[in-house]
């Protein structure tokens, strides 16, 4: 049960009442009450009258069923406690159903979750290390809830740089001979001989050319650039413990019979423009600095397709083919420019309909303890292996070094930069990812001494009652992690759930005590674990049963 809709159906008649039109009732968690409205501070100019007086009047005419007071404080706040009963009630069918009380949502919709995109022959960067932890978590949570997600990893398989690296490939020995091994040396190795090699230079463009008109060598090339990297990508999956599979790669190359159909389908609808020989599109409401319309460009003067019109491609699958109601394209917030464009484009071009929702989910990025963007000592930007080498080898398991770096992560504001700090995320106390995992290990070995099981739950303790408001506030928070996006809405939630199962376990001795009350605490600690447990997973931090 969610107590924040249940106060809010029983104040919104109420307020809908006093003011003539319907009012949110804003219910938030209070320190003063279980729950506190601040509504009537937001009608007293509208009303004309002082707002502790409003408060006063809802206070008295609102449903109280649940509710076993209702006061009003300072300027006008209504602050709200429930009664036992209804939290235990809440509590036990919340304990008795393996959803913990969260319903599937009642229209599943599909959602396309466009993360990771690796680029082939090159290292992941922490770029692609943000955009997979959030992704994941976003995908874990939609598919929890009952929606229907499809992952696609956008891969960079496609575009000029696959000229330098298969003539680069075939130096070495060619196709089957040679393993690309570290991909950032042979990407640098490639990128030397064509910045300082006019006959390489040229060799590479020719291979271009021949790759897009199918030779076979050049496609054998390519081929196993994409194999290997693809080989590498899914490596660092499982090492993270990631949901991103095989089947998962939809990479550039997949859309190139596309492109055709992309600039005659907006040349028809009269939305390209040639300028300096590009071919590209001004979608309304963008401009520069300058005032000029900003263009995107659909075909380069060389003829060649770009990164534009590949996702110019991939909107129509997704839509067309895919079926999607819902694109969520979690990539750092250096191109949110890009895709506002391209969805702009896509719109006028009818391949996005007004119904189809369409969301660039924007990231900061990791900074190191300088507070600049991650470095490595030498200068070079940092490899995702060295950090998460970095993160494992000073845990005392992997899987609390990966929680540790995907807790990180997730549960600050997405949008914000962060400091990679290997000290801070692996403190075992504090904000961090090893803090839920030791708290949830902690409760399995309480189970493991208790001798009996959970039962039946009753609060009367305030560390008890606080419990249960944090354990109650589970599903709100994973609802507003989806509604927004934002997985950190359910890891800052999920460590206040830990810190107030840390203060119960302070004040309410569980194994000393006896009779119903050894069990019902029993069920509040059994009820924190498989929450915890659910909420990891959303996460997709592993759960260990012993640290
Ligand atoms: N549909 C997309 N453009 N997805 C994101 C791809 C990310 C791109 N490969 C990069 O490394 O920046």
């Amino acid at each position: 049960m969610n107590l924040e809709s249940l106060l809010h159906d029983r104040l919104a008649p109420v307020l809908e009442a006093v003011a003539g039109h319907p009012v949110d009732p804003a219910i938030r968690a209070s320190p003063h009450a279980d729950f506190q409205s601040g509504a009537a501070l937001g009608l007293a100019r509208e009303l004309g009258r002082p707002p502790v007086r409003i408060a006063a009047e809802i206070a008295a005419a609102a449903d109280l069923d649940g509710i076993a007071e209702v006061t009003v404080s300072g300027p006008g706040f209504l602050n709200l406690v429930l009664t036992g009963d209804l939290i235990d009630g809440a509590l036990r069918a919340a304990a008795a159903d393996e959803r913990l009380g969260v319903a599937p949502v009642a229209a599943p919709e599909r959602i396309v979750v466009d993360y990771s995109g690796p680029n082939v022959a090159k290292e992941m960067h922490v770029g692609h290390l943000r955009s997979t932890i959030i992704g994941d978590a976003l995908a874990r949570t939609y598919e929890w809830l009952g929606h229907d997600v499809i992952r696609v990893n956008h891969l960079g398989d496609w575009g000029t740089p696959f000229g330098m690296l298969g003539e680069h490939l075939l130096d070495l020995g060619g196709a089957d001979g040679h393993s690309i091994g570290d991909l950032t040396a042979f990407y640098q190795a490639a990128r030397v001989k064509f910045d300082t090699d006019d006959d390489f230079r040229t060799r590479a463009r020719l291979r271009v050319v021949a790759l897009q008109s199918g030779d076979p060598l050049s496609r054998d090339l390519w081929r196993q650039l994409v194999a290997q990297s693809e080989r590498y990508f899914l490596d660092v999956y499982a090492r993270l413990g990631v949901t991103l599979g095989p089947d998962d790669f939809a990479g550039e190359s997949g859309y190139q019979d596309d492109l055709a159909a992309v600039v005659a389908g907006l040349a028809e609808k009269g939305l390209l423009t040639e300028s300096d020989g590009a071919l590209c599109a001004f979608p309304a409401g963008f401009t520069g600095r300058d005032g000029a319309p900003l263009p995107l460009i659909v075909r380069k003067a060389d003829g060649g397709f770009g990164y534009a019109a590949t996702d110019l491609a991939a909107v129509r699958h997704r839509v067309g083919k895919l079926g999607a109601d819902r694109m969520l394209y979690v990539v750092g917030s250096p191109q949110r420019i890009h895709f506002q464009m391209v969805f702009a484009v896509a719109r006028e071009a009818g391949w996005l309909p007004g119904d189809v929702v369409a969301e660039h989910i924007g990231f900061g990025s990791i900074l190191g303890a300088d507070g600049r963007m991650l470095k490595s000592r030498a200068g070079d930007t940092v490899k995702l292996a060295e950090l998460l080498d970095e993160a494992t080898s000073r845990a005392s398991e992997p899987a609390i070094g990966i929680g540790a770096i995907k807790y990180a992560d997730l549960s600050g504001d997405r949008r914000g930069d962060y400091v990679f700090d290997a000290d801070r995320m692996l403190a075992s106390t504090g904000n961090t990812g090893p803090y839920l995992q030791y708290a949830y290990a902690r409760i399995r070995s309480l189970f493991r001494k208790a001798g009996s099981g959970p039962g039946p739950v009753t609060v009367t303790e305030p560390a008890e009652r606080a419990l249960a408001l944090a354990l109650l506030g589970f599903e709100p928070a994973v609802r507003a992690a989806a509604a927004s996006a934002e997985p950190h809405r359910l890891a800052v939630h999920l460590h206040g759930l830990a810190v107030a199962f840390s203060v119960f376990w302070e004040r309410c001795p569980v194994l000393r005590a006896e009779g119903e009350v050894r069990a019902s605490r029993l069920g509040l600690a059994d009820l924190t674990a498989r929450t915890l447990h659910t909420g990891m997973f959303l996460l997709g931090i592993e759960a260990l049963d012993q640290i």
